[in-house]
């Protein structure tokens, strides 16, 4: 059984090679409880993954939903698109201590995950970790708020 996420919906996107993997997890979110946005894609037709990282970027950016996860073969590419929007901040997670430590350290709102590298039940521990797990705040929110100024912005450190 997972806890509940913090608050509001949580939106997932995935490019063709994860859409397998997208499907059941947001079955499986489904049947827990959460209601999730699918941003798609729908169907195996190769696509390109920062359309569909821009579109869950854009739906946390916009408070449509509160948490992410992102998909693709890799979880590279899609971690890149997403992480181009400054609402987000995107960590590619391959097991639950990186996601617990995304959570804890980087108050992660969205995570990536690469279907051609990780299987269903280790996709579930790293997702069921990512929203059961709170920001442990302190010296990280420093750290955090820097992540939001743009870098030309900076004076340098
Ligand atoms: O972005 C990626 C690599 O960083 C993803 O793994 C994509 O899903 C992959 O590039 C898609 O590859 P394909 O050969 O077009 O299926």
């Amino acid at each position: 059984m997972l806890e509940p996420a913090p608050s509001g919906p949580i939106a997932i996107a995935s490019d063709h090679a994860a859409v397998a993997l997208k499907t059941l997890l947001a079955d499986w979110l489904r049947s827990e409880g959460h209601e999730v946005i699918d941003l798609g894609t729908a169907t195996e037709a190769s696509v390109d993954y920062p359309d569909f990282g821009y579109r869950l970027a854009r739906a946390i950016a916009a408070g449509d939903a509160a948490r992410g996860i992102a998909l693709c073969g890799s979880g590279i590419g899609i971690s890149i698109a997403v992480n181009r929007e400054p609402a987000c901040r995107c960590a590619l997670v391959s097991e639950p201590l990186s996601a617990r430590l995304a959570r804890e350290h980087n108050d992660a709102n969205v995570i990536a995950l690469g279907a051609r590298l990780i299987g269903p039940d280790m996709a579930k521990a790293c997702v069921a970790t990512f929203l059961s797990t709170d920001f442990l705040g302190d010296r990280h929110v420093r750290r955090v708020s820097k992540l939001s100024t743009p870098i030309l912005a900076k004076e340098p450190a």
